[in-house]
């Protein structure tokens, strides 16, 4: 079935991982770059070793529970109020904030986008983030927005940090190194990472490509966090010890810089001297990490019928709402499906919750065709879809053996709250305008006789 190589899966296997991290889960972290920054048994000393400044980056309020107080202390070469002068407004005119209903004529339906072409300009990643849903209300720290991101430049003295959510980012094409106050990551495709909000970091490229390309969730809510397993118990899905939160790194570095901010909406700038990515040591639970999708253990039906893909999820941000998800990030790793007399790929369906759906690599077993590495697909909120003719076809008639679903990891952005779609996204090229022709063969079967058809 999808058995075709991806070079690309290939490629990314390449790369050695030089950087340092820690493994787990919200563990209560600590780590130096120096010997003897991090205080020992207390955290705001009169005075901290090398003349650093404590701070403290609360990502939880005060008071939150225990299981979701999340803070650290950071020590550092200059307070953060030290990073950030007088502010101007600055636009990032193709990254959109909810609640925003966007200028267009588009009528609803279910769409499918091929990828973004690759941008003529030099974008920097920041530059590079083009909104393609907006849900909920970033104002009242609910919802998400599902953006993708093309660039081919660095960010060197430019920094970034999003006071509006969390940001999840999924790179697909091209390696990149997300460097943050806490530490540096190194991701190529197939790994993902979060950047706590409020967090301020800059990314650059690894490797040699023409273009980077990913997709990015920001959340504008709780933070994500791994999924209860119920009855699966202790293992399986994703493990906690394979996510890595990186190690105090600090650039120190004196040169004009600028910390870009995206606060309720707004985009803002400050110019600096220095770098702000100046952490000499720090600790606690507030924290980026990364996670290799690859290490995720499936866990499916083994006898019969097709489990809900919640069984997929790698991550959730909760909404309050038990059981009702203010985002989850699941994803269509490779597996082997084994069902009996069972239709084996997702069932045709209507679902409350939003799906916002791009490919890493490879092929999707509901849409063998144009859902292309890079590609996007929304089925929104109560809109049907299910798999195009072809695997309707295939599917239904194939022999049932063991098959491997190989070389193959789609994911998906599913949301409680409606996705409504940028003008950028409706009026973009590659927006496949026979999308849902990929459903016209499915006629009637039924003649009022049983038997099958
Ligand atoms: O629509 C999709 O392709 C995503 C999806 C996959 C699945 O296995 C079950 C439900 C579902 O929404
Ligand atoms: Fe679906």
């Amino acid at each position: 079935m999808l058995d075709k190589i991806d070079p690309k899966a290939v490629k990314a296997s390449v790369k050695t991982q030089a950087l340092a991290y820690m493994p787990g889960f919200g563990n209560d972290f600590e780590t130096e770059s120096l010997p003897g920054a991090l205080p020992q048994g207390q955290n705001s000393p009169q005075q901290c070793n090398y003349g650093l400044y404590a701070e403290q980056l609360s990502g939880s309020p005060f008071t939150a529970p225990r299981g979701t107080n999340e803070r650290s202390w950071l020590y550092r070469i200059r307070p953060s109020v030290r990073h950030t002068g007088r502010f101007t407004k600055i636009d990032y005119p193709f990254w959109k904030t909810a609640p925003h209903i966007g200028e267009h004529s588009l009528a609803l339906g279910q769409l499918r986008w091929s990828p973004l072409p690759a941008p003529k300009e030099e974008l920097n990643f920041l530059q590079g983030i083009r909104t393609m849903t907006t849900a909920g209300d970033a104002l009242t720290q609910a919802g998400m927005a599902a953006h993708v991101y093309t660039f081919n430049a660095d960010m060197v003295d430019d920094y970034f940090f999003n006071a509006d959510g969390e940001m999840l980012v999924v790179p697909e094409t091209g390696s990149i190194r997300v460097f943050t106050e806490l530490g540096k990551m190194d991701l190529e495709p197939s790994e993902i990472c979060i950047v706590p909000r409020g967090t301020m970091f800059k990314v650059t490229r690894l490797g040699e490509e023409d273009v980077w390309r990913g997709y990015i969730c920001e959340n504008y809510g709780a933070k994500f966090t791994m999924p209860d397993r119920g009855p699966i118990g202790a293992n399986c899905l994703a493990n906690p010890r394979d996510f890595k939160t990186p190690v105090a790194t600090y650039e120190d570095k004196e040169t004009p810089c600028r910390v870009h901010v995206k606060w309720c909406g707004s985009f803002h700038v400050t110019e600096i001297g220095h770098s702000p990515l100046d952490v000499v040591a720090w600790h606690g639970n507030y924290a980026p990490y990364k996670y290799d999708l690859r290490t995720f253990s499936p866990v499916g039906a083994i006898l019969f019928d097709h489990p809900d893909p919640s069984i997929f999820t790698v991550l959730t941000a909760p909404s309050g709402e038990e059981g009702t998800a203010n985002v989850d990030f699941v994803i269509f790793p490779p597996r082997w499906l084994v069902a009996e007399h069972t239709f084996r790929p997702p069932w045709y369906h209507r679902n409350i919750m939003s799906e916002f759906m791009g490919l890493i690599y490879g092929r999707y077993d509901a849409k063998e065709e144009g859902f292309v590495p890079g590609g996007m697909s929304l089925h929104n909120m109560m809109l049907p879809h299910g798999p195009d003719f072809t695997g309707f076809e295939k599917a239904s008639n194939g022999e049932l053996k063991p098959v491997k679903l190989e070389n193959t990891m789609a994911f998906m952005f599913e949301t409680r709250f409606p996705q409504q779609i940028t003008r950028f996204a409706a009026e973009l090229e590659t927006l496949q305008d026979n999308y849902i022709d990929c459903w016209t063969g499915l006629e009637r079967r039924f003649d009022g006789t049983p038997g099958i058809k």
